[in-house]
């Protein structure tokens, strides 16, 4: 499966596969758990949560998770993604994990934000990605 439309994902189950992950988030500094959840293109779901530390500026977001569940299940491309907050809200991605989504996404992966669905093209305008290498 290649990256399609928006509407061929089932945001349902991922946005479920988020809310689950969400709750295995340790943030007790921030009390701010995160969940995220990605189809890849081999039809995998991979998740992640956010991973906080006693030496704040360590803390992993949910995203840094999600991609190493990527590669330690055999990597590939990521097609759609979504996080949600501990009310299973929907969350922006911080700047740092739009750069690392871009990595194994590119700029058509889907990313649902609370503004709708949107590629990552314009989530991460003007990319530094590896084809600039
Ligand atoms: O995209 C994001 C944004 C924030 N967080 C986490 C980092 C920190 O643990 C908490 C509050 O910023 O939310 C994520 O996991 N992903
Ligand atoms: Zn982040």
């Amino acid at each position: 499966m290649t990256s399609g439309t928006a509407s061929q994902v089932d945001w349902e189950r991922l946005r479920a596969a988020a809310l689950e992950a969400m709750g295995h988030a340790y943030a007790p500094y921030s009390k701010f758990p995160v969940g995220a959840a990605a189809l890849v293109d081999d039809g995998r779901v991979v998740t992640g949560c956010n991973v906080e530390n006693a030496s704040y500026g360590l803390g992993l977001c949910a995203e840094c998770g999600l991609v190493s569940a990527l590669h330690a299940g055999g990597g590939g491309r990521l097609t759609a993604f979504t996080c949600v907050d501990g009310e299973g809200r929907l969350l922006m991605p911080c700047g740092r994990c739009r750069q690392l989504l871009y990595e194994h996404g590119g700029p058509e992966l889907l990313v649902e934000l609370p503004s709708g669905v949107k590629p990552m093209s314009e989530v991460l305008p003007d990319a530094f990605g590896p084809e600039r290498l």
